[in-house]
């Protein structure tokens, strides 16, 4: 396995920015050399590999110090699936980029995927899994919440002449029941299914390409709260805030060519791919309590999460549904026991359930690995 395609460029240059995050100057890295004989995995850039200068943004985002004249712009590319993906600085992606391609062709296989599907690919990053996918569907719409990811989403989405998508930059609690409406909740007048190839010809996409400031995408770069403790879920994020984020994704996901609302379509799926806290708790009461979602593909990288998120979106609802009594005894519980709780006061919905599981090692040699769960109802 060839050590510089599948990302240790992108994760030295990770870990660089922490280490450096208060003295951000260009610094000078190993690159890939053109014809690398490297044979087995390696963190080590060999002694005589070429040096290019970074460009490395200030912490406010402002221009960069150019140091020396000899400075490239600080991304990274990588190949998928035969998909050319730029990455910015603080996008994720994964290393192991030969084996995620096997992670996102099996969730596509699981989600039974065709011309009629319309795919939420969320917590999307740079648009991967849903890129991948794009055309086995009719329509793509992939929700993240770091901004540079979603403009890396929509560059990555025209770089490879990619269409039928929109990505919206959002937390997935604050967006996902209203995109879930607008493009669900539409009477369907008799005659007005189009399939994918009528859909691709009419050019609905709404790639909002931005390379620039991402001025017509809400800012969430500000809140990141990737990593999520205490199974609370994605961003810790209340609830909901309310109608500013309602205007805002308003204005983020207006379509340039009209709404891509009054397409219909018939198979509706989510690949969710969160980070190690696993899916908020709003993001788990709308994929269930919309009936529209009947499939369901979860890839985690914490078994323990995704154990406590299956349990919340496959126990039966109860007969009797019990408010929330404001008791405090969750703090002790387990990120089990703590779904198991939850599910008390889900309102009644058809339970997914869960059909098949697949660990897939993205992360040889170490204990860490990728799970991949196919719900279905
Ligand atoms: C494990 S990564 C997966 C990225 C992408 N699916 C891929 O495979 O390249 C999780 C992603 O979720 C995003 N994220 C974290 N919390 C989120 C939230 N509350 N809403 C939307 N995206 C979120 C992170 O920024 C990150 O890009």
């Amino acid at each position: 396995m060839d050590p510089w395609q599948n990302g240790k460029v992108g994760v030295g240059m990770q870990a660089m920015w922490s280490l450096h995050g208060l003295n951000r100057q260009p610094r000078t890295v190993p690159v890939r050399p053109d014809h690398s004989d490297h044979q087995g995995l390696s963190n080590v850039a060999p002694a005589d590999a070429p040096l290019r200068t970074l460009l490395l943004p200030n912490a406010d985002g402002g221009p960069v110090v150019q140091a020396t004249s000899n400075v490239v712009e600080a991304r990274i590319h990588d190949y998928i699936s035969n998909l050319l993906f730029s990455i910015s600085p603080t996008a994720f992606f994964q290393v192991n980029t030969l084996a995620a391609e096997k992670l996102y062709s099996l969730a596509g296989d699981w989600a039974g995927l065709g011309p009629d599907s319309l795919l939420f690919d969320i917590c999307c990053g740079t648009g991967t899994i849903g890129l991948t996918l794009a055309d086995r569907v009719g329509m793509l719409v992939g929700i993240e919440m770091n901004a540079s990811a979603v403009s890396d989403a929509h560059r990555n989405a025209e770089i490879n002449g990619i269409k039928n998508c929109r990505f919206v930059c959002a937390k997935a609690e604050d967006v996902i029941g209203s995109l879930l409406k607008e493009y669900l909740d539409v009477p369907q007048k008799e005659g007005e299914q189009l399939n994918a190839s009528e859909i691709r010809d009419k050019d609905i996409a709404t790639v909002e390409v931005n390379n620039g400031p991402m001025d017509d995408v809400l800012d969430c770069s500000k809140n990141p709260g990737h990593d999520l403790g205490n199974g609370e879920g994605a961003s810790g994020h209340s609830e909901n805030d309310g109608q500013e984020i309602q205007g805002q994704l308003q204005k983020s996901c207006t379509s340039k060519e009209g709404s891509t609302s009054m397409m219909h379509f018939k198979n509706v799926v989510a690949i969710v791919d969160p980070p190690r806290g696993g899916l908020h708790p709003t993001v788990i009461k709308v994929l269930r309590t919309h009936s529209r979602v009947r499939r369901l593909v979860y890839i985690s990288c914490n078994p323990e999460t995704l154990v406590a998120n299956a349990i919340e979106l496959c126990t039966p609802s109860p007969e009797k549904f019990e408010k929330g009594n404001g008791n405090r005894a969750w703090r002790k519980m387990s990120s089990a026991g703590l779904a198991r709780h939850r599910t008390k006061s889900m309102p009644i919905s058809e339970p997914f359930r869960p059909v098949k599981a697949m660990a897939v090692d993205l992360f040889p040699h170490t204990p860490h690995c990728e799970l991949v769960m196919l719900l279905e109802r």
